[in-house]
């Protein structure tokens, strides 16, 4: 980390109790500064009910941030993340669509909700996301981890730029085992913590529980795409993304969720271990949030690289455009469940920078 450009900044750092984000306060702590730190709190209503580990994630935080002498406040985002994150939620799972709460939650939490209660009076907001910035001709940019599994930069696409100008990834350039490794030799008081898994704050329960929790259930039937024929039942469409193999529970199968028709409410499924309706090389995105700045003003087909899941794997591309922040994507691959509501993450063809990401809507 250059430690120079820091200089005279003020830094607020977003501490959860784990392990990347104390490695974030130990790395500023080693180049001499001493930020303030923030826990922020969330929790659906009844927080004794799900929320049992955020009172240890608090303690961990605690210890971690009177280790290095780093003042530590908690920031209550609950309201927010509620009429934001799960607002949005609820509405596309209503619709039919696949959202991404965690994508919404560091544009309307992380950077959002805290930088108005807190980290306004901040330069910078650091986090433990792994995902680099870098200055490419005189303008900021998102650039991809050097660890392709951790790589977070598609959690980050849709921050505003002036978001993007707050933020710090003090991690950024490092592999997971080097952050291990690092809090190891610290003995850091999580160094050993399993790392958080599912939706971001809400990472202890279950994302189909939170659907289930808003919008209940509403049973309907499973077809048979190519044959019309009644496979089974589901419990709500909401519970099914497209692509979707695993968790169908119908025997003769294996089967993959490929159509939803939400006005009869049904399922549509199609048969085999690879289903040529399960792929589509041609998808529409709307919505596309620049990063930085449109880098391809006035070209009219782009050669790109992107992804629709946080998976290793970027995908070759051409853009069209299609409107205003809406392009027609054009996959050299075969892509399994496209699903309308995904966000699909666009770079450039080295996938070094991140350009952003448009919402996928077929
Ligand atoms: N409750 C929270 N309070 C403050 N900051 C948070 C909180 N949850 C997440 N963050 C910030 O967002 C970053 C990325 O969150 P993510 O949920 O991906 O956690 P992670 O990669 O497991 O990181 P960590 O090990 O720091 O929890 C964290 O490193 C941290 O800076």
């Amino acid at each position: 980390m250059d430690y120079e450009l820091l200089k005279d900044k003020r830094i607020a750092v977003l501490l959860s109790g784990g392990v990347d984000s104390s490695v974030v306060v130990y790395e500023l702590a080693r180049g001499g500064f001493r930020p303030d730190c923030f826990y922020i709190k969330i929790g659906p209503e009844e927080s004794e009910e799900w929320d049992c580990s955020s009172e240890e994630d608090l303690e961990m935080a605690t210890a971690v941030a009177a280790r290095y002498g780093c003042r530590l406040e908690v920031v209550d985002c609950h309201k927010e993340y509620w009429n934001q994150v799960t607002r949005y939620t609820m509405e596309k799972v209503r619709a039919g669509f696949t959202p991404n709460p965690d994508v919404m939650c560091n544009r309307l939490i992380k950077f959002g909700a805290f930088n108005e209660k807190a980290g306004h009076d901040y330069d910078l907001i650091a986090t433990g996301h792994y995902a680099r910035t870098e200055i490419i001709d005189g303008m900021k940019w998102l650039t991809t981890s050097p660890d392709p599994v951790k790589d977070q930069t598609d959690f980050l696409a849709q921050i505003h730029d002036w978001q993007l100008k707050k933020a710090l990834f003090p991690i950024g350039g490092l592999m997971k085992e080097e952050v291990r490794a690092t809090a190891e030799r610290e003995r850091l008081i999580n160094a050993r913590r399993k790392d958080s898994q599912g939706i971001c704050f809400l990472g202890k329960i279950n994302y189909n529980d939170y659907i289930r929790r808003y919008l209940g259930e509403n049973p309907g039937d499973v077809l048979e795409l190519e044959t019309g024929k009644k496979i089974g039942r589901h419990k709500g469409l909401w519970f099914h993304t497209i692509g979707q193999r695993h968790g169908l529970g119908f025997g003769g199968g294996p089967w993959y969720a490929v159509k939803k028709d939400m006005q009869a409410n049904i399922l549509y499924v199609s048969k085999g271990y690879e289903p040529a309706t399960a792929y589509k090389k041609d998808f529409n995105i709307h919505g596309f949030n620049f990063l930085t700045c449109d880098p391809w003003q006035g070209q009219a087909s782009i050669n790109v690289t992107f992804k629709i899941r946080h998976t290793p794997e970027f995908h070759k591309a051409t853009l069209e455009r299609a409107g205003k922040a809406a392009f027609a994507v054009h996959s050299e691959d075969m892509i399994q469940g496209v699903a309308p509501g995904q966000f699909c993450t666009v770079y450039d063809e080295e996938h070094h920078k991140c350009v952003g990401s448009g919402e996928i809507c077929i």
